[in-house]
Order: structure tokens, then sequence, then C-alpha cells
């Protein structure tokens, strides 16, 4: 992995602490305002080749109706992101042992009226995926906005986390959560901290 250093405002004992009580953390005002433009722009200019996520994965269902990009070295901008979860895995692997070794992300979409119904993003432990992030990166949200992220956390205890413009949430990918319906255009990389390649 890369040795790149953590982007200022992660403050990486609190993520360490709240991942270990919780299961999930937030990281607000991620990047300087000035990165999140230019990953804004990267992710609008690139819309257009955004796919249907659920016929991506072969299976037509009603279970989540957002679009995604699947992020590669042409997407520049965010892959300054995979390059910072890199290092924050790093740190992670020294902390919890996860064994992380590598990390893959895709844009996604949420236009009005899309969702993803409850799931969780390694349901039988068999996909490698140890750590799920969601960096928002629309430019802003109103709370009457719905598209909030719900998850449970490891207590038990339930959380409505508004998609607040840069805002990483991070959380265990074996936690439960879904995305509630969207009223307005929702913008955010998804990304998974993984310790061995995908089966899917
Ligand atoms: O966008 C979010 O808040 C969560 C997305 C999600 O659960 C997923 O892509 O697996
Ligand atoms: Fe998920």
């Amino acid at each position: 992995m890369d040795h790149i250093s953590l982007p200022q405002t992660w403050d990486i004992d609190q993520i360490i602490e709240d991942l270990d009580h919780q299961g999930f953390c937030l990281i607000d005002d991620a990047y300087s305002s000035e990165y999140m433009q230019t990953l804004v722009q990267e992710c609008t200019a690139h819309l257009n080749e955004f796919r249907d996520a659920a016929i991506q994965n072969g299976v037509v269902s009603n279970i989540r109706s957002d679009h995604i990009l699947w992020i590669d070295e042409q997407l520049a901008y965010a892959q300054q992101h995979i390059q910072a979860l890199t290092a924050l895995s790093e740190q992670l692997n020294r902390a919890f042992y996860f064994g992380i070794r590598e990390v893959e992300a895709h844009f996604a979409c949420y236009n009005a009226g899309e969702f993803y119904a409850l799931h969780r993003d390694n349901p039988q432990g068999k996909n490698g995926r140890v750590v799920s992030s969601v960096y928002y990166l629309h430019e802003q949200w109103h709370a009457d906005w719905g598209g909030e992220l719900r998850l449970q956390d490891k207590q038990g205890e339930w959380h409505i986390i508004p998609p607040k413009p840069n805002r990483i949430a991070l959380f265990q990918s074996d936690l439960l959560h879904e995305v509630l319906k969207s009223k307005q255009q929702r913008l955010s990389i998804t990304a998974w901290l993984r310790s061995q390649d995908s089966i899917w």
C-alpha cells in the first residue's frame, strides 16, 4: 500500500474509538472545499456513463435503484479519495488487525425517488468487505430532502444520518443499513476496505 498521510481533518483516535464502540463513525468536513468542488465536477461530468446498479450486478430487483460508475485510474480526483482511504486502512490494520489489502469504490447517484433497501454489504462474510465508507459530494442537502443513511450500530441502536455534503460515513460492512428515499439528486462515492478479492 502507498504511504500517504491522512487528511488533516481526520481524527484517527476518534475514528478508532467510534469504530470500536459503535461500529461506525462520521468524518465531517472531510476535505477542502476546493477538492470537493473538483470531485463534484468529475462526478457530474461522467453522469451519462453511470449504469443501473441492479442491472450491473446481473440482478433485476427492487432492492436498489441508484446508478453507479466504478472508479478506475481515469478518474484522477476520485483516486485521491481512494488513496486517503488506503492510508486510513493502514491505520485501521494497525489498530484492529483487520488485514485490509485494497479499496474498491464507485460513484453513486440516487435521483429523486430512488433508495437502497435494508441490507448488509458483507452478508455472509464472504466478499472480504471489512469497512464501508460513503462520501457525500452533492453541494447542499436540506433536512426535508430525505436520502438519509439509516444504520444499526453494533449495540443495536438505529441512527438516521443525513447525507451532509463533505461528510464521510464509515461503518463495519456487516452492519444493517439502508438509504431512505431521496427527494433530490444525491451524489456519493461508496468504497469498501477489503481484506481479500471480491467473490462478486
Ligand atoms: O449511500 C449511502 O449512504 C449508503 C450506500 C450503500 O449502502 C451501498 O452502496 O451499499
Ligand atoms: Fe450498503
